[in-house]
């Protein structure tokens, strides 16, 4: 069992280490901003090397909050590498003068031990020891010998940390990754790995943390390519957007469904946004487009000066057809006038002529293929092709085939059409639909690593659109069945990762692998509300285990009837406010402005732009996810449960994001499936 100590010398010395740390990296920065962009020969150059100077400068910046290391291993006897015997592990590398390492980054290899060496696997470490720190300062180190076989037990620098009251934005976990988390992490750049989690198990924390181990390991690459984070909201985003940036990676795009396919939200009827959702619309919306490719009625004339060149009609419709569906529709478009070309210059080559590139350019853009190009293979925008979907009953049937009932294709035709594509008001279904005819259109770029969190929202076609921004490249996919409220919401992660791309078991072009892993101990919620939460799983997600929690927290839980529900929350709050920490007060979206109004003590709304930073914040039920407070309390369960199909679910969401206390306060009598 690990000791927290406080042994005095010992402590000393690692201040030491830590102040001569300090001083290495004060002395490694100085050198890059010494540094001229100058040597490079031309100003793009300069520009790009002052860019990447500036961002070595900005990764050596000493935060004075959090110390440079949080651990340290004492290896065996004769470590295989060049390395020094003990080393401290830390946020970055640090070197002295005379280039000896003083601090290694958590991500290199060596640090691997850190987080994985036990009495049973020692990885040649015989002493591993953890620091706890306040304020930037070491204050107490716990060492764990792993000579001795036996186990370890919890280690109490990792209870503190779970149990320190939340305070602002998410904060990185490097200093206590679990092993089962330190796998997902360290999962190498080719694996696609999908974690089902249950509440608090981390799942966001590892997506993070594994963006950045990538970066890290793969600098060279991902930095040409890129990784993205995409998560559920803007407020989600705001809220773990720091840990990144603790870590020295600041070049990460974080962003929402919306924000890529375009932020869309016109209101519409579930059902209708549940058939949109649907994998079956990608056949039809590919057949929508090739439809618009017709059979070409006339062929091609070009004339240039005395002489007058012929396409005949059955030939174009040849070229046609060995073109059709073997390219995205552009590419074709572009293919099918160089090819008409092609065949009025070999004519001309018969003839004598001796015609270059530039005159097959010419011809391409005659005024004679032209027409034939629009008349045959018309320019379009995926609005003009959507548009003319929603509206067109023939049309829809004709692109729908068997793949659509003809119930479900009268719901999905509008009601009232807009006149032209440009006035249509496209809903956030509409966006994923239009994401895909601009990917059979054009190709879309590919990230090198995606990171999607609560996946489990996300619909089939919303998963393909971003599937296709991680085609070249692999993915994190995160989330929780248990945890899904929209109409679509997934029920396998096997689904999940089909739409996405990528198969279970199977490799992608890329040699993608992939893998579905579970994490199953909750680093949040107090084992007596997620036991109490766990009540709603055999209706919503009967698959799924109970979720496990490493936080006893007695008396976490306690649960209120009553008639005058402002003057209760006014009470919870004030008795909230007297304790440490962050207080969410989560109410069901209808009475969010009301219980605002009643609500006579400072307060914020959340909304899904903003994170919202008062200590005391009142978050409609819809934009809990994946947030967390101290205090919850949480305002007529019935309520959110009777407002959508997926309320139970929305409910179980709500009913874990309590660090310390959840405050169940109700007028109607609680949902049955609580009792
Ligand atoms: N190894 C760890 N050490 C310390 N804290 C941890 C660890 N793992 C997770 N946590 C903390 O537990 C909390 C929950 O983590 P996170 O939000 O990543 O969980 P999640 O699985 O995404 O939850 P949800 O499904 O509810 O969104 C966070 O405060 C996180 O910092």
């Amino acid at each position: 069992m690990p000791a927290h100590q406080l042994a005095p010398d010992i402590l000393a010395a690692e201040r030491e280490h830590l102040a001569v740390s300090r001083a290495a990296l004060t002395a490694m920065r100085r050198h890059a901003q010494s540094l001229s962009a100058d040597a490079a020969g031309d100003w793009v150059s300069q520009q790009v090397l002052q860019g990447l100077l500036d961002q070595r400068v900005a990764a050596l910046a000493d935060h004075p909050d959090t110390p440079l290391f949080f651990g340290r291993l004492d290896r065996g006897t004769a470590p295989a590498d060049e390395l020094p015997g003990t080393l401290h592990v830390g946020r970055r590398h640090v070197h002295d003068g005379a280039g000896q390492a003083l601090v290694i980054d958590w991500r290199a290899p060596v640090s691997r031990a850190f987080y994985q060496a036990s009495p049973a696997d020692p990885m040649g470490v015989a002493r591993r020891r953890r620091f706890g720190y306040q304020a930037g300062e070491l204050t107490a180190f716990e060492d764990e010998d792993l000579t001795h076989g036996g186990s370890l037990g919890t280690s109490k620098i990792l209870t503190d940390e779970i149990e320190r009251p939340r305070t602002g934005p998410m904060r990185d976990i490097v200093a206590t990754i679990q092993p089962d988390q330190d796998e997902i992490v360290r999962a190498d750049l080719g694996v696609t790995v999908c974690v089902q989690g249950a509440p608090g198990t981390g799942k966001t924390a590892v997506g993070l943390h594994r963006a950045a181990y990538l970066l890290f390991t793969h600098r060279e690459k991902l930095s040409r390519s890129g990784v993205m984070i995409v998560g559920p909201n803007r407020a989600f985003l705001s809220y773990i957007s720091s840990v990144l940036p603790a870590l020295g990676e600041v070049k990460v795009d974080q962003s929402t469904v919306a924000g890529i396919l375009g932020d869309h939200a016109h209101p519409e009827d579930p059902a209708v946004a549940a058939i949109k959702g649907d994998a079956r619309m990608a056949p039809v919306l590919r057949r929508a487009l090739w439809l618009h490719v017709v059979k070409p009625e006339e062929g091609v004339l070009v004339t240039r000066g005395v002489n007058r060149y012929r396409v005949a009609d059955y030939e174009v419709r040849e070229i046609v057809a060995s073109l059709r569906g073997t390219t995205r529709y552009n590419p074709g478009r572009t293919a099918l006038a160089q090819r008409l070309a092609h065949a009025i210059l070999v004519q001309m080559e018969r003839r004598g002529e001796s015609p270059d590139d530039r005159v097959q350019d010419a011809v391409a853009r005659s005024k004679s293929v032209k027409q034939v190009i629009d008349q045959t293979w018309p320019k379009l925008t995926p609005e003009q092709v959507l548009h003319r979907l929603l509206s067109d009953a023939a049309f829809l049937a004709r692109a729908a085939k068997s793949d659509l009932t003809a119930e479900e294709q009268q719901a999905l035709l509008w009601a009232k059409p807009a006149k032209s594509f440009r006035s249509a008001k496209w809903s956030a279904a509409d966006a994923a639909l239009l994401d895909e005819l601009a990917d059979l259109m054009e190709r879309t770029p590919s990230h090198g690593h995606l990171v999607v969190d609560e996946a489990q929202d996300l619909s089939a076609m919303q998963l393909r659109a971003l599937g296709r921004r991680c085609r070249t490249g692999s993915a994190t996919v995160l989330g929780d069945l248990a945890q899904g409220t929209t109409p679509w919401s997934a029920r396998s992660w096997e689904t999940v990762l089909r739409h996405l791309g990528f198969e279970k078991g199977s490799e992608r072009s890329g040699g993608t692998e992939t893998a579905v892993t579970e994490l199953t101990l909750g680093f949040r919620v107090p084992r007596e509300v997620l036991d109490y939460a766990a009540r709603l799983l055999p209706s919503i997600a009967p698959e799924l285990a109970p979720p496990r929690s490493l936080r006893p927290g007695a008396g976490s839980l306690s649960i209120r009837q009553t008639d005058d529900l402002p003057g209760a929350l006014a009470e919870a709050v004030g008795r909230a406010l007297a304790r440490e920490g962050s207080i969410g007060v989560i109410v069901p979206d209808a009475l969010t402005a009301e219980m605002s109004a009643a609500l006579a003590l400072p307060h914020e709304v959340l909304t899904p732009d903003a994170a919202g930073d008062h200590r005391v914040l009142l978050i409609p039920a819809t934009l809990a996810k994946g947030l967390e407070y101290d205090h919850v309390i949480l305002l007529d369960p019935a309520v959110i449960t009777a407002a959508e199909p997926q309320g139970l679910a929305r409910l179980y969401v709500a009913l874990t994001r309590a660090v310390t206390t959840l405050t169940i306060l109700h007028t109607d009598p609680l949902p049955p499936e609580l009792r």
